[in-house]
């Protein structure tokens, strides 16, 4: 379950990934490392865009904010995706990766003026605006600038996902959005069409991340389509697009069953096909933004085992030369992962330890209660589906630098983001005149 794209286990009974060994991967470019398999991200892509595709007018997009820079936005462009993007730096990285910004989608709840202005400069193709607030701010801006923008709306659908309390975001007291129970979303579309300088392509929703159950999405898209008609009742406008979000779940560990992306097609598009019959509404393009479910499966991250400590008769703590710097999801979320020794891939299990990341930290913990092959200092722990969100959210907490990041290809791997060094720790330190004696 765990080997994904290329991964697979070799005659050396190393794990190889990309057509390389994992422990040659470690041995080149050191550890810990992030290592992105080109085939299985670009799979991921296609499965997406193809399961849509099949069902009609629609648009993946893909969410970089699970993982950013420029040779995977350009990879994800490659493949005929759009982009999600939150914030200045993510327009920033697609724009230096040339991707073609009218296919940006810009989101976030608090987007400052500074990054409205530089994505209608940038040409940004939507700005999902948020709330009231961004609504009139942009439309000034915008006016401002005479520049017209095509906006879509996020709406909060009050839908409860069923995943992790700080992932969920459709339910009723978010953040985010346009709350539709209490008439806050027919409001919002008021005003939006009453902004001249905004132009109201359609509504988008994300009811969270790592979501299993079709049933959701299915929920969540008829509960849209029942406002879409609401808003063709109320104020005579029939919207063009409608935004699902992301949210699609992978494989972590045991129990993550995720479904196929042909059934998140299934229970979206249907859903939107039954509902423009039910309200005789025109189909909208349909447009998808899954983030982890590309980035996810396709990484990996290559960890060099160090010291070990045994509390008799309770637990084996092995350390490796990472941890929450890199992947701070199981401190954040108590996130479990699975993982192997890369250089003992076909031993048999011997013990079981739990894996500690060398923060000055106690939660600092990746994996606890893991059974592996004697585990040795010097061995490599391959840990797998680290693509989203771990480099993405890593920090230099304890000034560790940032590992490298590796896409592998037919044998071939080549640095897509380069090793931290001392040096970059301390860039943007600044030692006051007076100080310096
Ligand atoms: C608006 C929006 N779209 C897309 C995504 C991507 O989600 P995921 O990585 O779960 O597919 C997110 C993050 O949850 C989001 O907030
Ligand atoms: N960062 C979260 C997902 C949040 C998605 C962004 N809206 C995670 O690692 O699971």
């Amino acid at each position: 379950m765990y080997l994904t794209g290329t991964m697979r286990i070799n005659e050396k009974g190393h794990l190889e990934i990309g057509g390389i060994d994992a422990v040659e991967l470690a041995a080149e470019f050191k550890t810990p490392l992030w290592v992105i398999d080109e085939q299985g991200f670009r799979e991921n892509c296609r499965r997406f865009k193809e399961a849509f595709s099949a069902y009609g007018d629609s648009l993946v997009i893909y969410a970089s904010k699970s993982l950013s820079c420029l040779a995977l936005v350009k990879i994800a462009e490659e493949e005929g995706l759009g982009l999600d993007v939150v914030s200045g730096g993510e327009i920033f990285t697609a724009l230096k990766a040339g991707f073609p910004m009218d296919k940006v989608f810009f989101h976030g709840n608090n987007k400052s003026r500074e990054e409205l202005v530089m994505a209608l400069e940038t040409g940004v193709g939507r700005i999902v605006v948020d709330n009231f607030y961004e609504l009139e701010l942009l439309n000034h801006i915008c006016s401002e600038m005479g520049k017209k923008q095509d906006i879509m709306l996020r709406i909060t659908p009050g839908v409860e996902a069923h995943t992790h309390e700080y992932i969920k975001t459709g339910q009723i007291d978010s953040k985010f959005g346009f709350t539709l129970p209490d008439g806050q979303a027919l409001e919002g579309v008021r005003m939006a069409l009453d902004c001249k300088w905004l132009n109201l392509k359609g509504l988008h929703c994300h009811i969270g991340s790592q979501i299993f159950e079709m049933a959701s999405f299915r929920h969540a898209t008829g509960v849209m389509m029942d406002f879409y008609a609401t808003v063709k009742n109320e104020l005579g406008l029939e919207l063009d697009e409608l935004d699902m979000g992301g949210g699609f779940g992978i494989f972590y560990y045991k129990g993550d069953e995720p479904c196929d992306p042909k059934d998140w097609a299934e229970a979206v598009m249907l859903t939107v096909r039954e509902k423009a019959d039910e309200y005789n509404l025109k189909m909208p393009r349909v447009i998808v933004e899954p983030g982890r479910a590309i980035s996810g499966p396709a990484g990996i991250t290559l960890y060099t085992i160090g010291s070990r400590k045994e509390v008799k008769g309770i637990r084996k703590y092995v350390a490796v030369d990472g941890g929450m710097g890199d992947n701070p999801r199981p401190a954040l979320y108590g996130a479990k992962y699975t993982a192997i020794l890369a250089n003992k891939a076909d031993k048999p299990v011997r013990e079981k330890v739990s894996i500690a990341g060398k923060c000055c930290e106690s939660g600092d913990m990746l994996i606890w209660d893991i059974e592996l092959p004697t585990v040795e200092p010097g061995d490599i722990l391959a840990v797998f589906a680290t693509g989203a969100y771990n480099y993405a959210m890593s920090s230099n907490y304890n000034r560790l630098p940032r590992p490298a990041m590796v896409l592998v290809n037919e044998g071939k791997a080549e640095v897509i983001v380069k090793r931290e060094t001392y040096e970059d720790i301390i860039r943007n330190d600044v030692l006051p005149e007076r100080l310096r004696k």
